[in-house]
């Protein structure tokens, strides 16, 4: 709710400007100088009208020059709306140059009045949403990708790493979390960027094709094959070729991936002359590979293979402060392209983007803030334009203690076995749990309990 405080020594006045501002603005009210201090260490509103002639100098405004240098002292970004009487313009001039954002002349007119402290509301709601947004870094060094979480900023930080070298990269990550993202911004800063930057999706390709469509074939080699055509592999020779849903790829496939990352060769479907193509190979999957190697379905020597890295991109509801930058970040960039630029979202939209759980990631972002932008009435964008639930609802998500205790366990479980090196003696140890009570943890939030181990 915002906060008003009123300083007005008049009581009747005091009174009749309490009365000109709806239920949706908290008024608070004080009549000298402590009293005011007092009620912004309280109430913290973030705009004050105030009136020069205080106690012990109600005909002259030194106690109200001196109210105003102690609010702007204390609490810098509080908009005071400095109050003087009808031919009081040198004090209400002299008050803006120390700082007061606005003046208000008496007589009590009170649709001015409404009007002046509804603008400093609004100033100031611009001002924290600038500040909050300077405050973290909105593009980061990795070109398309906006983060301000840790485990993010990690993660772009291993990229700007790993890209000028050769490994083999598996990017793991729920859809839409940026894995595509990710393997270009590995091409994209590598030196193979001037070369191609060749992707195929194995999942959507049907089995019987996804040979031809990655190894090539030769004219005749089936019927159909009226000439001899290049794979996707070849394709992608001297760039970067990216496998996305590795998971996904047939076993009888496997096989012949894994001859090509041994001997970098590849045999065109028909063909029994090898061709050497050189590529850096980025792999993506949303599934947990682990799982495919024990139900038989993904070849372990293979995993080893493709895994020599591993960007394993969290969600993002798992990204604290990520879901409101980037929301914000669309926001500007869809809503230019959308000719709406200039939108911005209500409280009630923050707390919705905040408390979702955004089971799409991005792109399920990209849908929401698209279609809000096109339905939005003014220049704020509401949780229901996002069709999202609006504020209480998320507030009462936010508020399940259920929840805030399942992921601040499942946070710590994942540090301690990182920091440990996925030793269950010591993780356990390090949480304070038994070794027994840590499986069953790692069992139910479904907690990886080994390393991906590097390739030799
Ligand atoms: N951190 C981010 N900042 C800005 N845009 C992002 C970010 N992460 C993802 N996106 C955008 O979200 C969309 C989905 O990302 P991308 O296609 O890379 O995800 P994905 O994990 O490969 O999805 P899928 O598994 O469904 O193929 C893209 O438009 C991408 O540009």
């Amino acid at each position: 709710m915002k906060q008003l405080l009123i300083v007005e020594d008049d009581p009747g006045l005091q009174s009749q400007m309490r009365w000109c501002f709806t239920e949706d603005i908290d008024v608070s009210l004080a009549t000298d100088r402590n009293s005011a201090l007092a009620a912004i260490r309280r109430f913290e509103p973030e705009v004050v009208t105030l009136d020069l002639g205080l106690p012990p100098d109600p005909g002259g405004a030194s106690e109200g020059f001196a109210l105003l240098d102690d609010i702007l002292r204390l609490a810098p970004t509080t908009k005071v709306i400095v109050v003087t009487g009808r031919e009081d313009k040198e004090n209400a001039v002299k008050a803006i140059g120390m700082g007061a954002c606005d003046f208000y002349q008496k007589p009590l007119d009170a649709d001015i009045l409404s009007f002046v402290v509804h603008r400093a509301f609004r100033l100031a709601e611009l001002e924290r949403e600038n500040r909050e947004l300077s405050a973290h870094p909105i593009d980061t060094s990795v070109k398309g990708i906006v983060a301000a979480s840790p485990e993010m900023l990690t993660i772009c930080r291993t990229v700007e790493k790993v890209a000028p070298t050769d490994v083999t990269t598996l990017i793991m990550g729920e859809t839409g979390t940026g894995k595509e993202l990710l393997a270009r911004a590995l091409h994209d800063l590598s030196q193979r960027s001037d070369k191609p930057f060749a992707a195929i999706n194995c999942a959507a390709i049907p089995e019987n094709l996804l040979e031809s469509e990655l190894f090539g074939f030769e004219k005749g080699s089936f019927t159909g094959a009226t000439q001899t055509k290049q794979g996707k592999i070849e394709s992608a020779n001297g760039g970067t070729l990216f496998l996305d849903e590795i998971g996904d790829m047939p076993m009888a496939l496997q096989a012949k991936l894994l001859r090509f990352l041994q001997e970098r060769v590849v045999d065109r479907v028909g063909s029994v002359r090898p061709i050497p193509v050189d590529v850096r190979v980025v792999c993506a999957t949303h599934r947990n590979v682990q799982e495919l190697i024990d139900r038989g379905d993904f070849r372990e020597d293979l995993y080893y293979r493709i895994s020599e890295i591993v960007l394993d991109i969290p969600p993002l509801r798992e990204r604290q402060g990520d879901p409101l930058i980037i929301a914000r970040s669309l926001l500007k960039s869809l809503g230019t392209q959308l000719d709406r630029p200039n939108l911005t979202f209500s409280e009630d939209a923050v707390q919705a983007i905040n408390g979702h759980p955004w089971p799409g990631n991005v792109r399920e972002m990209i849908n929401k803030v698209k279609r809000a932008i096109i339905m939005a009435d003014g220049k704020r964008v509401t949780a229901e334009d996002l069709q999202l639930e609006s504020c209480e609802a998320a507030i009462e998500a936010q508020l399940n203690l259920r929840q805030v205790r399942e992921n601040a366990e499942r946070r710590a479980i994942t540090q301690a076995l990182h920091d440990t090196g996925f030793n269950m003696s010591q993780a356990s140890r390090l949480l304070g749990v038994t070794r027994p009570t840590l499986y069953n943890l790692t069992d139910k939030y479904r907690i990886e309990t080994t390393a991906v181990v590097p390739a030799t």
